[in-house]
């Protein structure tokens, strides 16, 4: 028997196999109308008391039943597993078998028996991994393939079957869905997770995962699915504790944001680093600046300013000079001066964030009066201490020794004044460094700065030492290859008692600061020991496109493995030169073309010649959308500048003048790696257009 029988059949008698999956559908839609009904029949009026518990079930269900919807351009299970035997039985000769369809969703009938179960359930796992080498007891593996919502296809896999061939990729539906072309935002992969990203999939919720992987070998896909099967395997705890995806930018964000709710997850936070740390809990900056130099947002980026923050927020604690007279009633205690410097070096010592050992301060000073009153006679209890922490004497000691300290006014203060700079920085920063990092010209007040990204990371730091910052249960940290250690540190105290699942090439990293090794930067994302994990089968870009592409490996990257994609379609790719003056019709004519095919044009061109790019495209015709626009099937060509391109995947990429892109970024390497990101957008077709030579890099 070959190893896929594929029936593809439009109608057929009541016995033949497609009309009995066909009728499980609809039984299983009717079925998935009765929980819903059930859901949206349910009375409040008698099991609440108050107002409030009404509205929080109200909305509760009203969650429910959007989670119980059916939504007609989703099929309700892709796939069936037919076990050899009843799961979880011994295996015992004449045990029956068991079949179950897998879908998006669990479904059950009126006895509450599975008409579909979740592709996150343990029993759907084999549907992804098993193999001939490896059949966990599965027998039979079918794929269902869908047109316009209906079920017209089947395609078997008989994993027992010795003679039958073992590639998941020679599954027909699974390269069509593949080959698929893209309209508007990101969309699942539930069908087609392949085996070594399963695994990462499902990787338990305890440990840390980093993913390198080359563009289009499936990563961001990976972590959002990831999440959704987190939110399934441990839903109370995450539940409490929250989850948060970290990608590059907005436009990025759009792009993504429909994934989770398609598989049911509405809760996930999606923000990007500077959301992160401009908002929430006494955050109250606002980005509105750039750093001076780009010397200064490396500095600013590097980890030894969190101990340079460190210094300088500590050096706030003076140590007393006098000793501490407490009066209660007719009496007066005193706390020697000597003692008080006990409590504070101790403090110091323990090395507690400096809101709290500032909290505790006053308690310490009010157990030493209480020593002294229980010596004196006294039985002093609780009260007495919190009455004592409370007296005015211990309340202005405090303020002298351990005064408050605002995150953002310590950050302008290092910044703009020399000395303080000096002072703190010493032995960790050179001078050269440090005049770097300072700003030419010093800043009055937190409110009139123009913040930069990099000292919104160093505020959120300075914050995070007076106040530690809340863990989350589990966060993905996407594109992760750009950021910098200050930012790692940012995104990993977010997760400091959870864990992280980090996505990143590092070919594609073009910041200045872009890591070189997963190893360092998990050191500084607090996850050291994070599993490093390798995806090479690259999903979106055609074979030809994927080596043009690779042959800029070895200029910037040497030593990363190339993509080998899965595509079978070698793509459409053209690269024409054209005089200077005939380079905006060219790329025009470019969008024309591909225009003419089904699926999203993305126009990817060097930031500085986005206006003249606008207004040429507008002239003839072909208004364009803004990255993060979600394409439709009347307006599908977007014009992208590269600055904004990674992540995002386009149908067919018209690439304006690569020699642009490599000579707008700071060195060439960097500018490599910005056309390396810009090569690997497209999914069916790339043409570039050029009137200047192309990097030598890209020469075969
Ligand atoms: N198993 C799969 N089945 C079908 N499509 C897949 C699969 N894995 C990934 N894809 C598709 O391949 C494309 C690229 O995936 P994704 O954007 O996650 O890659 P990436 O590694 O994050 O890329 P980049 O490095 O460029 O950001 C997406 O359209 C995604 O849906």
């Amino acid at each position: 028997m070959p190893a896929h029988d594929i029936v593809t059949v439009t109608d057929g008698p009541a016995d033949d196999p497609l009309a009995r999956e066909r009728a499980h559908l609809a039984a299983s839609r009717a079925a998935l109308r009765a929980m819903r009904e059930d859901v949206e029949r349910l009375d409040i009026k008698d099991v609440t008391a108050n107002w409030v518990n009404a509205a929080v079930l109200t909305a509760q269900i009203e969650d429910r039943v959007k989670a119980l919807a059916d939504l007609s351009h989703t099929p309700l299970f892709f796939g069936r597993l037919d076990y050899l035997h009843t799961v979880g039985a011994e295996q015992a000769e004449g045990t029956p078998g068991e079949s179950f369809y897998i879908g998006r969703r669990h479904v059950h009938d009126a006895d509450g028996d599975p008409m579909v179960v979740d592709w996150r359930a343990p029993v759907s796992q084999p549907f992804y991994r098993a193999s001939k080498k490896d059949p966990q007891d599965v027998g039979l593996r079918r794929r269902f393939g869908y047109t316009s919502g209906e079920l017209t296809a089947y395609e078997d896999e008989h994993l027992s079957d010795p003679s039958a061939a073992d590639d998941p990729l020679t599954s027909k539906l699974l390269q069509a869905e593949i080959e698929r072309p893209r309209v508007g935002p990101m969309r699942d992969i539930v069908a087609t997770i392949q085996p070594e990203q399963d695994e990462i999939v499902r990787s338990g919720l305890a440990g840390s995962v980093c993913v390198q992987g080359g563009p289009g070998t499936g990563k961001t896909a990976v972590g959002l699915h990831r999440v959704a099967y987190l939110l399934y395997a441990h839903r109370e705890r995450l539940a409490r504790t929250g989850t948060l995806v970290v990608g590059p930018n907005r436009s990025f964000l759009h792009y993504i944001e429909q994934v989770l709710p398609a598989l049911g997850e509405l809760e996930v936070r999606q923000a990007t680093v500077d959301d992160l740390v401009t908002s929430g809990e006494g955050a109250g900056i606002e980005i509105r600046g750039t750093d001076e130099t780009s010397a200064a947002s490396v500095l600013k980026g590097d980890a030894r300013m969190a101990e340079v923050l460190r210094r300088a927020l500590r050096s706030h604690v003076t140590p007393p000079d006098e000793g501490l007279v407490v009066v209660r009633g007719s009496r007066r205690w005193r706390v020697p001066v000597y003692e008080l410097e006990e409590i504070v070096r101790e403090l110091l010592d323990r090395d507690i964030r400096y809101g709290a050992a500032r909290e505790a301060l006053p308690q310490r000073i009010a157990h030493q009066v209480l020593v002294r009153m229980e010596q004196a006679g006294e039985a002093p209890d609780d009260r007495v201490q919190d009455a004592v922490a409370r007296n005015a004497a211990v309340k202005a000691a405090v303020k002298a020794i351990w005064p408050p300290v605002d995150p953002a006014k310590l950050v302008l203060r290092l910044l703009s004044d020399a000395e303080f700079l000096v002072e703190h920085a010493r032995g960790v920063l050179s001078e050269e460094e440090q005049a770097a990092v300072r700003w030419t010209k010093p800043a009055r007040s937190v409110r009139s700065v123009k913040w930069s990204a990099a000292d919104a990371v160093l505020i959120d730091e300075a914050r995070d030492l007076v106040a530690r910052t809340h863990s989350l249960g589990h966060v993905v940290l996407d594109e992760a290859q750009d950021l910098s250690p200050m930012q790692y540190r940012a995104v990993g105290r977010r997760c400091s008692t959870g864990s992280a699942t980090v996505l990143g090439d590092l070919a594609q990293g073009t910041t200045p600061w872009a890591t070189e090794s997963w190893a360092e930067a998990l050191g500084h994302l607090g996850k050291p020991d994070a599993v490093v994990e390798e995806l090479t089968a690259g999903f979106r870009v055609p074979r030809d496109v994927i080596a043009y592409a690779s042959r800029l490996l070895p200029w910037m990257s040497p030593g990363l493995t190339p993509v080998s994609s899965v595509r079978e379609s070698p793509g459409a790719m053209s690269v024409r030169r054209v005089a200077a003056d005939a380079l905006d019709a060219a790329v025009v004519e470019a969008c024309g073309e591909a225009l003419r095919n089904e699926g999203s044009v993305g126009v990817i061109a060097a930031d500085a010649r986005i206006p003249v790019l606008a207004g040429v495209l507008a002239a003839a015709g072909h208004l364009p959308l803004a990255p993060g626009e979600e394409t439709t099937a009347a307006r599908r060509l977007t014009l992208v500048p590269v600055s904004l391109a990674k992540g995002l995947e386009y149908d067919y990429v018209v690439l304006d003048e690569p020699a642009a892109i490599v000579s707008g970024e700071p060195d060439e390497r960097t500018g490599l790696r910005r056309l390396y990101v810009a090569l690997t957008r497209a999914v069916s077709g790339l043409a570039v257009r050029h009137a200047g030579p192309l990097p030598k890099a890209l020469h075969p």
